[in-house]
């Protein structure tokens, strides 16, 4: 099975004060990993440090392939009048490709994350849930070969939750590799791994 991304002892340090102490962990490709823990157990960073977002202070990240991060509370600024198809096609500017082929892709992700009938809306007159679809869509339409969720179903009701485990099920059988950052026990039942943190070290794997 691919190993799409590789985190090597990792050590990160906020203003001298290390909160990951030397952890290992691996993203498969058509796998969805779930990182889990308790609050202040260093997720986020590892997630950040997966996504390179941030740079380990000692111990290295392997990646072989395009990387997309969904973030709990996406900074766009409420004068940008993007919409949710412009939002969607964001990520896949920079990479050579006709506009054509980008509003087929992007179609596709809509389509994927059930957004089609959103596209045109205000990325700003999302719900939480709908945002969130919309930034799994971004990765998709850029055919991102991992996919990071840091909490994507935190404030999200039942049924928004199962909606996104459905989606990142079909994301990973279609083969992607799936990082996602969840308190919630069904969630993790869904997982096919898991990264378990404590205190800023691994202490179990599934
Ligand atoms: N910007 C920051 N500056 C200083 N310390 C930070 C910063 N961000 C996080 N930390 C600290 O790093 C540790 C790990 O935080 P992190 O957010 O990675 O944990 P987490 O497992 O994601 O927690 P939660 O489940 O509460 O989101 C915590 O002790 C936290 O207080």
């Amino acid at each position: 099975m691919a190993i799409p991304l590789r985190a090597t002892a990792l050590c990160y340090s906020y203003a001298g004060a290390e909160v990951l102490h030397g952890v290992d962990a691996e993203l498969v490709a058509g796998r969805v990993t779930a990182i889990i823990g308790p609050n202040g157990a260093g997720k986020s960073t590892l997630i950040e440090l997966m996504a390179g977002v941030r740079q380990p202070s000692s111990g290295s990240v392997e990646r072989a392939g395009d990387v997309a991060l969904v973030v709990q509370r996406p900074q766009i600024p409420a004068t940008l009048p993007m919409t949710v198809r412009d939002t969607v096609a964001m990520g896949t500017w920079n990479r050579r490709r006709s506009r054509r082929s980008i509003a087929q892709a992007v179609d596709v992700a809509l389509e994927r994350v059930g957004m089609t009938g959103f596209a045109h809306r205000s990325i700003h007159a999302l719900s939480g849930g709908q945002r969130q679809r919309a930034l799994i869509a971004q990765g998709i339409a850029r055919d991102a070969e991992i996919l990071l969720l840091d909490e994507p179903a935190a404030g999200l009701d039942v049924a928004s939750r199962r909606r996104t485990r459905e989606i990142l099920a079909v994301e990973a059988a279609c083969g992607r590799a799936i990082g996602w950052v969840t308190h919630d026990e069904e969630d993790v039942a869904a997982a096919d791994r898991i990264v378990h943190l404590a205190h800023g070290r691994r202490v179990a794997t599934r």
